[in-house]
Order: structure tokens, then sequence, then C-alpha cells
């Protein structure tokens, strides 16, 4: 019987096996930031250990930073922050930190330099890790402990997930984009779909996808419960790798590239579950509520609790709407923003930030808007683009890099009662300040919306 992609790759990585026990999986690439490593490194100090591998290892500072010039002022930042360089110098392990001109959101720069390549395992503690698969390998989040675990060995004990794949059939309409089709696959397979599972994202859709949209797709498979996402190399894959810093040269490029094709699941694999969408029918989706799952066409309105048969779909919907200031049966296309954000590792690459600039140039925004690249390097070609100046033209902030208004660890938060539309992945109470309220959306739908006011999708324009 063939094998799938992640079966593929799962084998591949394998340096012990026995029974009843997790695998023992070799970690091609281990990503760090200031979040989950202090105490790992801890662990490591106080065993006497060194980190096995600091040529596979590298860190950035994202989520504590702030995204104007300037020192942390937030004390708990601070210390994070500064504990990372700490450990970082001690321990050997290459580090961007604020102001390098390689630094930024964790997820954007292993990419941005070929380190994440197809094939690989790759982990992070960090639940987004699972962006990396868009290059057809392993990656997947884990917890404080298991980064001390390959801090120390380079290995990880894991049981293999089972697997599913999501076939993407037919195109994706003009205007609807990476975030629309995975905001759409998460509402309907729900939050807890993917639990369990490696999913697979296959068929003409997903082909025609940049790497840019893969991303954003794999992205935010952990929002549907996954362990991780991933997509099959091919060509898009390598032409978007070929010339990276870390990317193999000359003889070694065609031997990684042709060991590369053999990376895909075999015609006769068989999957564990497998889950079908029809990217035709598609429009521009947003959240209500507050969990990614819960989410519409952007044409659609505000659902009624009441209508709602299962009684826990029912009252998570109740206690949205009431957290949400919502009220059932409004149009989506009503609802008033006080905030856009553009950025994160869900859509702060370059091509969001195109798709952005686009809309907003020749406009002007009616709300206040933060555009935050992913990282030093997208922030420069950006500017090398003049992106920077359409945006400041249109009255939007332009920053510097970090995990910024994506979740409430920085300065970038909203005030209790606020709302924004936020091309990033969770839209949780709290998650961008305590009281604050977000609805997640495509660069384009934000960009949109910044100049209306209101949710809205570029056509409306
Ligand atoms: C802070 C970090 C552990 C967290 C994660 O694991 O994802 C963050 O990046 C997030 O997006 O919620
Ligand atoms: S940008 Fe957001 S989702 Fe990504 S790593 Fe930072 S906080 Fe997590």
């Amino acid at each position: 019987m063939g094998r799938t992609l992640a079966e593929k790759v799962w084998e591949q990585h394998v340096v012990r096996r026995a029974e009843g026990e997790p695998d023992l999986l070799f970690i091609d690439l281990h990503l760090i930031h200031e979040v989950t490593s202090p105490q790992a490194f801890d662990g490591l100090r106080m065993a006497a250990r060194q980190v096995r591998r600091p040529d596979l290892t590298i860190a950035t500072e994202d989520h504590n930073v702030p995204t104007v010039l300037g020192p942390i002022s937030d004390p708990v930042s601070k210390t994070q922050v500064e504990t990372l360089r700490k450990n970082a110098a001690e321990f050997g392990i290459r580090l961007h930190p604020m102001g390098d001109a390689g630094q930024g959101v964790v997820h954007i720069i292993g990419p941005q330099f070929g380190l994440t390549q197809p094939g690989m395992t790759i982990v992070c503690g960090d639940s987004h890790t699972s962006t990396h698969g868009a290059f057809g390998g392993i990656a997947f989040g884990i917890g404080t402990s298991e980064v001390e675990h390959v801090l120390a060995t380079q290995t990880l004990p894991a049981y293999r997930p089972k697997t599913m794949a999501i076939e993407v059939s037919g195109e994706l309409p003009v205007g609807v984009t990476a975030k629309d089709l995975i905001l759409a696959i998460i509402a309907k397979i729900g939050t807890g779909g993917g639990q369990g599972y490696i999913v697979e994202y296959r068929g003409e859709a997903i082909r025609k996808l940049s790497m840019e949209g893969r991303m954003t797709v794999c992205n935010m498979s952990i929002e549907a419960g996954a362990r991780a996402g991933m997509i099959a190399p091919d060509e898009t894959t390598f032409a978007y790798l070929k010339g990276r810093k870390h990317a193999p040269e000359g003889a070694a490029w065609d031997r990684a590239v042709e060991h590369w094709k053999t990376l895909k699941s075999d015609d006769d694999a068989v999957f564990d579950k497998v889950v079908e969408i029809d990217a035709g029918t598609l429009t521009p989706f947003v959240t209500w509520g507050t969990n990614p799952g819960q989410g519409l066409p952007l044409g659609a309105a505000v659902p009624d609790p009441e209508e709602m048969a299962d009684p826990t779909e029912r009252s998570a919907a109740e206690r949205a709407l009431a957290y949400m200031g919502l009220t059932a049966g409004t149009p989506l296309r009503e609802i008033e923003v006080d905030t856009v954000f553009v950025g994160s590792c869900t859509n702060g690459r370059i091509e969001d930030l195109r798709a952005a600039a686009e809309i907003l140039r020749g406009r002007t925004v009616k709300t206040r808007t933060l555009i935050v690249p992913g990282s030093m390097l997208v922030k420069l070609e950006a500017e090398k683009e003049g992106l920077d100046k359409v945006f400041e033209a249109a009255g939007a902030e332009w920053r510097q890099a970090g995990c910024s208004m994506c979740l409430g660890m920085n300065p970038d938060t909203l005030q209790p009662g606020e709302r924004s539309a936020s091309t990033s992945n969770r839209n949780f109470e709290g998650r961008q300040g305590k009281g604050g309220r977000t609805h997640l959306v495509s660069p384009q739908v934000a960009a949109a919306t910044a100049v209306t006011g209101r949710l809205t999708a570029p056509a409306d324009l």
C-alpha cells in the first residue's frame, strides 16, 4: 500500500522505535523565541547539559518586542528578551535580536532564510509552527519541557498522528484568498475537527497558491486542532527556496530537488479521513465570534444562536455574541471597527503587504490602521517597493517587525470594547488586549475595512 507524505517524512526521521512507546524523531530545525524558552534553558543548566546541535537551532525576538523604535518599557517583556539574549550567548545559539536585519516573527524568518525546507521535521515552542509544513515537512508546536528535550538531544519522542486529506478542488474566485479558504475550512470542520491528525492540503486550488498563501493555510491548521498541516513540495516551492541564504547550492541543490520530488503522497495512499471543499464556491470570509471556527461569508449576517440545533454550539455562540457586542441578524458588512491590523505569522509576508497596499493606494483610512511587517527583511522589501509610502499616505502606521497586535504581549493592544479587523489567526476573548473584540480577515478585507470603517471586501469599494 502506498504511503502518505506525512508517513514518508515521519519514517525518514525515526531514530528509535519500540513497541508501546512513542517514536523518537530526529529534529532537523528547532526555532526558539523569548516566551517559551527560559525554563527550557534553566533545565539544561540545572542538569549541566549543552545544546546538542546549536547549528540546527535559531532564535529570534518577536512576541514581546515593541513595533516602534525604542527600548522595551514593560518589565516582564524586557526580562524575557534579556533572558533569551543571555541564554543564546551562553549556549552558542544564533539569535536575531531587535534591530537586527534578520529579526522577525519566528515563523516568517525560517522560510525567508531558506532554513525551512521540504521533508524536514521542524519544531518550536509555539503552536503556529504548523506554518512551515507549507514546504512539505512535518512542523509542529511543542511545550517547554519538550523544548528542553530537543535542545539537549535534537530528538523528540512523539506518537504519529493519524492522517487527513483536505482536498480543495477548483479555483479560488478573484478576490478570494488563502486566508478566506482556511477560515472556511475551519468553519466547516470546527476548531476540534483536525484533532489527532496531520492534515495534508491537496488539490488544484492548493497547487495554485503561492508559497505565502500556502503558509497562511498551514499556519492556521492548529486552529482546527490539527497537530500539523502540510503541502507537498512542487515547482512553486523550489522556486521560492532557490537562492535563499540557507538553501542548498550547485550540485547539492540538484540532489535536494531530486529528493524533494519524492515527497508526495502515493496515488494509492490511504488517509484516515478525507474532507472535500470546492474552492469555486468561496467568497471573502470573516469571523463573528470568539474562536476561529465561528466564521461566515462576509455577505452573511451575525447568526442567531436560537437557530443552532447543537446545544454546545448554541451556548458558545450566545457567549460569543455577548462578548463581541453583536446582535443576531446584523449584516456582517454593517459591523464597525476601530482598528485594523495587518501583520502576524499568518499574513505578515510581502505578498500580504502588497495586497493591502494595492487597495490603500490613493485612498484614506477611516480607522487606526497598523501595518506590521512579519520580519525586518519583509520590511526592507516593502520599503524598496515603496509600500511604506503608500501606507503612510493613506494614514496607516508603518511599524517595525514583530507579533504586534496578534496578541497582547507587547504595547500594540486594543482597549476594552474596541473592535478590530485583524489578519492574525486567533480571535479569543482578550487576545488583542483585555476586552478587545477581534474579527479575523484577509489582508484584502482588512485594507478595504480600513477605508470604510466597516467590514468590507475590496469589491465593495
Ligand atoms: C506565546 C506562544 C506560546 C503562543 C503560541 O504557542 O502560539 C503565541 O505565539 C500565540 O500565537 O498564541
Ligand atoms: S504572530 Fe501571533 S500567532 Fe504568530 S507567533 Fe506571534 S503571537 Fe503567535
